[in-house]
C-alpha cells in the first residue's frame, strides 16, 4: 500500500505492517523490543497508546481507563485513530503493531481507515497457566494485572481475538511461535520468520546496506551510453576546433 492509504502522507515508500498477537502476558512487548533492535521496525503497542491517552487529559481518558480496568476493549475508531496518528508521525515505513487487532471490529476499522494489508500476523502461542503466572509477577503497576481482570482479559482473548487470528490463518498470513520458552529461545524462532520473510526490505538492516552497491552498479550501467556519447561529442568538437586553428595558422 502506498501513501494514499495513509491519508495522503507524501511518500512513495510501501508501508509494511506486521500485527503481533498472543494472550495477555505472552511476551508481545518483550519480543517486539527485540524485533525493533534487530530488524529496524517501529513498534506501537495498542495498550500503551491507550494508556498514554488516559494520561493526556483526553476527553476519552476516563472512559478508556474504566474499560481497561474491566479488561474490556475500547471502541475501534479510537484505537485505530491513535495507531494511524502514530504511524503518520513516524519517518519509518515498517511498523509492528502489538495487541492489535483484538477483535473483528478492530480489524475492519483498520482496513477502512488506514487501508493497509498486514504482511503477516505474528502469533505468540502460550498456555493460560503460564500467562497467568507471568502477569501476576509482572510488577509494573498495571491496574489490570490482578486475577479478576486477568480472567476477563483471557475471556476476551478467547472470544474476540482468536477469531481474528483464524481470519488471517485462512489467508495464510499467520506465523505462529511457541512462546512458552525462554525469551531468547522464542526470539530465535521469531528471527527465523523475519529473516526468511520474502517481503523485500523487511529483513535485517545489513541486507539493505549490502544492497546499496548493487544499486550504484545499476546506475552506472544506465548512464554509461550517455557518458560515451558525450565523450565522442567532446572529442569531435575538440578535433574541429584544432583543425580550424591549424587552418588559420597555415
Ligand atoms: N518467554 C518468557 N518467559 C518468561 N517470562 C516472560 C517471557 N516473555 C515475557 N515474560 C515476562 O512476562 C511478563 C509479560 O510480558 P510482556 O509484557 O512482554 O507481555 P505482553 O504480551 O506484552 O502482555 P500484555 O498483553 O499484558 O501487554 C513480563 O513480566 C515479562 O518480563
Ligand atoms: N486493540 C486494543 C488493545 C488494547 N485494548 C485495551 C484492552 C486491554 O485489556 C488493554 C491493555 O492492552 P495490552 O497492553 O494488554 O495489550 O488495552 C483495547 O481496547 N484494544
Amino acid at each position: 500500500m502506498d501513501s494514499k492509504a495513509m491519508n495522503g502522507k507524501p511518500s512513495n515508500k510501501k508501508i509494511k505492517v506486521v500485527f503481533v498477537l498472543g494472550g495477555p502476558g505472552s511476551g508481545k512487548g518483550t519480543q517486539c523490543a527485540k524485533i525493533v533492535e534487530h530488524f529496524g521496525f517501529t513498534h506501537f503497542s495498542a495498550g500503551d497508546l491507550l494508556r498514554a491517552e488516559t494520561k493526556s487529559g483526553s476527553e476519552y481518558g476516563t472512559m478508556i481507563q474504566n474499560l481497561m480496568k474491566e479488561g474490556k476493549l475500547v471502541d475501534s475508531s479510537i484505537i485505530v485513530r491513535l495507531i494511524q496518528k502514530a504511524m503518520l508521525e513516524s519517518e519509518n515505513d515498517k511498523f509492528l503493531i502489538d495487541g492489535f487487532p483484538r477483535n473483528e471490529e478492530n480489524r475492519i476499522a483498520f482496513e477502512k481507515i488506514v487501508n493497509i494489508e498486514p504482511e503477516f500476523l505474528l502469533f505468540l502461542d502460550c498456555p493460560e497457566s503460564e500467562l497467568e503466572k507471568r502477569l501476576l509477577s509482572r510488577n509494573q503497576g498495571r491496574e489490570d494485572d490482578n486475577i479478576e481482570t486477568i480472567k476477563k482479559r483471557f475471556k476476551v482473548f478467547m472470544e474476540s481475538t482468536l477469531p481474528v487470528v483464524s481470519y488471517y490463518e485462512q489467508r495464510g498470513k499467520v506465523r505462529k511461535v511457541n512462546a512458552a520458552k525462554l525469551p531468547e529461545e522464542v526470539f530465535e524462532d521469531i528471527k527465523a520468520i523475519f529473516s526468511s520473510f520474502q517481503g523485500n526490505d523487511i529483513g535485517y538492516r545489513q541486507i539493505a546496506i549490502e544492497a546499496k552497491p548493487e544499486r550504484s552498479a545499476s546506475l552506472i550501467k544506465c548512464w554509461l551510453p550517455f557518458l560515451c556519447i558525450i565523450s565522442i561529442l567532446l572529442f569531435l568538437i575538440l578535433f574541429l576546433l584544432m583543425s580550424r586553428t591549424c587552418t588559420v595558422f597555415l
